[in-house]
């Protein structure tokens, strides 16, 4: 089997981790899609996750908010502690469990309704609260992510007419809104021009002081720009973790060298 190289200050960090996997095995039926991970989210920094299509990037974000729960045939095996729980869990719920650990997709997916009620439907689901509070938590949410003067004048139009790369914003902002811990986000800018692109970077260097946040690219200058570590998956595995800095100037496997070179991919 092959080694997983993991740095000191990785091994039994568990008190500053937002997320602790350890031993995690998953299957799509009969398709074992990732094989034995154990990996930390520390607290309040940003996890790049890399590797070539169809080594378990996506899979693993899907584990964390257990969305696999929704098809049959897909099963987890291991431990994912968050917050002192094992996530796997049968008695978790997992509505709970999506607010405290949100997700933004590769698509932006604004729900077909007006950008305010974009943001209120997920708190509404979770809080009860005034519309006077909500007015407020629309507002800092969209301001949070550099959205407010560019939408305040049509909060009740449809988040539809709104640009790929302010969708996208809306997307964060309607995450942040039922404040998670953990923002899980797979590959958020791959539909996005480069200047929608860099905004959603400095949005996520930002966040990063509240929330603690996973991020699947297949951009490697992405990566080192806005990862404190960077974590490569081969073929369902873990091969190496380290700082971003670390990986990208001195990764310790041939098959992480081979792929941040470009020599396969
Ligand atoms: N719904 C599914 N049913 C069966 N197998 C699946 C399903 N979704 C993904 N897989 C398989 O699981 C493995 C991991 O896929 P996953 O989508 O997690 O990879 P990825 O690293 O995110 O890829 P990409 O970078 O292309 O998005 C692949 O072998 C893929 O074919």
């Amino acid at each position: 089997m092959n080694k997983i190289i993991m740095d000191d200050s990785m091994v039994g960090n568990t008190a500053v981790s937002a997320l602790a996997i350890s031993n995690l095995d998953f299957w799509y039926g009969t398709n074992h899609a990732l094989k034995n991970i154990s990996l930390d989210f520390p607290l309040r920094q940003v996890t790049g996750m890399i590797g070539p299509s169809g080594c378990g990037k996506s899979t693993l974000l899907r584990v964390l908010n257990r969305m696999y729960d929704l098809y049959p045939g897909q099963r987890a095996t291991g431990q994912v502690l968050f917050d002192g729980r094992n996530i796997l869990s049968p008695g978790v719920d997992v509505n709970v469990l999506r607010s405290r650990i949100g997700m933004v997709f590769q698509k932006p997916t604004p729900f077909p309704m007006s950008i305010y009620d974009n943001i209120a439907f997920g708190v509404h689901l979770h809080e009860r609260i005034s519309r006077a509070d909500l007015d407020q938590r629309v507002e800092s949410v969209l301001r949070r992510v550099a959205l407010w003067n560019e939408v305040k004048d049509r909060l009740n139009t449809s988040a539809a007419a709104l640009s790929g790369g302010q969708q996208q914003r809306l997307c964060i902002a309607r995450t942040i809104a039922t404040r998670p811990e953990v923002i899980l986000l797979d590959e958020p800018t791959s539909a996005l021009d480069p200047i929608s692109t860099a905004r959603i970077e400095e949005l996520l260097d930002e966040l990063k002081q509240e929330f603690s946040i996973a991020i699947v690219t297949h951009n490697l200058q992405q990566a080192a720009r806005c990862a404190d570590r960077v974590a490569f998956f081969y073929m369902g595995e873990l091969v190496e973790v380290d700082t971003a800095d670390r990986m990208f100037t001195a990764p310790q496997a041939k098959r992480t060298q081979d792929y941040i070179t470009g020599r396969f991919g």
